[in-house]
């Protein structure tokens, strides 16, 4: 069983996802679509300015009462940055305190050939924007012997979910979220602060869980291969 299992409160509760600029820094005005349930801007981030991404996300709520309640927020101000040497990444854009759903990974759900496939078109070693769910064993630690891997893809998705850079002393922690049904295929991932986060603090996560000796990511570092991923 995925934890915790979810459900969306009101099927008809709208995902509301805005962007705002953020004064002073030329921009390029972006709009955001929904697009197979995930939102995304309609249009590249092209540009270098600073946004502020506010959105919110439908709270989901336990399926029965003894299941735990995940603590969801209203609008979570993200400020995206551009982080030397690691590309774009994400900064609170006030302070979140701990325990605080922060996003959703959006992207293409993939199978594990799909994925492979992708993975060596973009090069393993450089910039990508591959989740890959079977590897979250570490914190996902009910993950089910046997169950089929997938990965959330979300190259062409412009959620700001994907600028969130590595650490490994990160202060996001990332859960399966069931929403629209009891498989765990398509569990949804919620990023949930797992410690108080300050107002400019870049949000990470741990992308490396499931890795053999001398593969993954560097915990601060450029990787040698590592290509800026544009933000396009
Ligand atoms: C999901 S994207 C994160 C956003 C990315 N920095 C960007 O500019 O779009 C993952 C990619 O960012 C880079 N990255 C993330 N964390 C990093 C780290 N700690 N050190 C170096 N590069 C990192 C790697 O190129 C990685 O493939």
């Amino acid at each position: 069983m995925c934890i915790p299992p979810m459900q969306r409160a009101h099927q008809e509760t709208a995902v509301w996802f805005a962007v705002f600029p953020f004064p002073r820094i030329g921009y390029s005005p972006i709009t955001l679509i929904a697009r197979n349930r995930h939102y995304a801007p309609s249009v590249p981030i092209t540009h270098s300015a600073s946004f502020y991404f506010f959105f919110s996300f439908f709270c989901p709520h336990p399926q029965r009462s003894d299941s735990p309640t995940l603590p969801c927020t209203e609008f979570c101000p993200l400020k995206l940055l551009h982080v030397d040497l690691q590309g774009w990444g994400v900064r609170a854009g006030e302070p979140i305190l701990s325990g605080t759903f922060v996003c959703e990974y959006v992207g293409e759900i993939l199978g594990e050939q799909e994925a492979n496939n992708r993975l060596t078109r973009y090069g393993r070693d450089g910039c990508n924007y591959m989740f890959n769910i079977g590897s979250q064993i570490n914190d996902m630690s009910r993950w089910i012997e046997g169950q089929a891997r997938y990965f959330i893809d979300a190259s062409n998705y412009k959620n700001v979910s994907r600028f969130i850079n590595h650490s490994c002393s990160p202060n996001l922690v990332n859960l399966q979220v069931l929403v629209d049904n009891m498989d765990c295929h398509r569990a949804h991932i919620g990023l949930y602060a797992s410690q108080d986060i300050s107002v400019g603090e870049e949000l990470t996560f741990d992308y490396r869980y499931e890795l053999l000796p001398g593969q993954g990511y560097s915990c601060r570092l450029m990787f040698p291969n590592m290509l800026e991923c544009n933000a396009v």
